[in-house]
């Protein structure tokens, strides 16, 4: 049983893809503690394992070996009913591709797996997210009304509308110009300071990743190093060293 205040663990996880000749080791024996209230950032070379350790993390992706929790739970030995009711009452997500419903106004959007579970949203608490998104008087607009920094927007407000313990982001900027970019990101900042939300978030950006409190390095499917309290020109160098180490 997981002893530290993780929102998320995972030890000796392992993932393989096919089989025979066509066999990806994709992570390889990773063990890592997703700190509560904590935003943390997973950076690596394109093909480390950065999406997968998400997916499986997050439940959405089933693994080959090794144990993964989301708060007290062990995600690995749940059947696939009680697995998506943990990620639905648990589990935020925010992807690149921001994957609103194109009929539904932004604040209908927010509420929708709130919706879907039959659970009412806490008002006060849709308003605070609402405010602090600072979509207040765009909540009527359906999504092609609104610009992409907007869509995102209105997708971390849907992602933290259900209070989870954890939200997982994808490259939550990789869509976005650098302005609407940077207010995604203090967004996020201000969901971790202000509301103690758990945050991991998959980028390639060092200035994406110098918002966070922790970054973890993956290569090749293992966690190589980590950096605390990082800043993009440190986070920009950890990486070169990385190349240059890979040759
Ligand atoms: N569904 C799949 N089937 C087979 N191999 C896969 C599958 N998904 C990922 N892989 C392989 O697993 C490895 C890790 O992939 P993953 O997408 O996690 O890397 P990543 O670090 O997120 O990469 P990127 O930065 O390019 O998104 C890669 O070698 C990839 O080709």
């Amino acid at each position: 049983m997981p002893t530290t205040t993780a929102a998320a663990r995972a030890t000796a996880l392992s993932k393989i893809y096919g089989s025979g000749d066509t066999q990806v080791t994709a992570l390889d024996a990773v063990d890592v503690d997703i700190e509560a209230g904590r935003f943390t950032a997973i950076m690596g070379p394109s093909g480390s394992g950065k999406s997968t350790l998400m997916h499986c993390l997050a439940g959405l992706d089933s693994i080959s070996a090794g144990q993964v929790w989301i708060g007290e739970t062990e995600v690995s030995g749940l059947s696939d009913k009680a697995l998506t009711q943990l990620r639905r009452d648990s589990v935020g997500f925010v992807f690149q591709a921001f994957n609103l419903i194109p009929t539904l106004t932004a604040l209908e959007n927010i509420t929708l797996p709130l919706d879907i579970a039959g659970r009412k949203p806490d008002q006060q608490w849709l308003d605070t997210v609402i405010d602090t998104v600072g979509l207040r008087d765009r909540l009527t607009h359906r999504p092609s009304e609104l610009s992409g920094g907007q869509q995102q927007r209105v997708a971390c407000a849907r992602a933290l509308a259900s209070r989870p313990t954890i939200v997982f982001a994808d490259e939550p900027t990789g869509n976005l110009d650098s302005r609407s970019g940077a207010e995604v990101l203090g967004f996020l900042r201000r969901s971790v300071d202000e509301f103690g939300q758990t945050i991991v978030m998959v980028t390639h950006d060092p200035g994406a990743a110098s918002y966070a409190d922790r970054v973890l390095f993956l290569a090749d499917g293992r966690i190589v190093d980590e950096m605390a309290d990082p800043s993009a020109d440190r986070v920009l160098e950890r990486m070169k060293a990385f190349e240059q180490a890979r040759g």
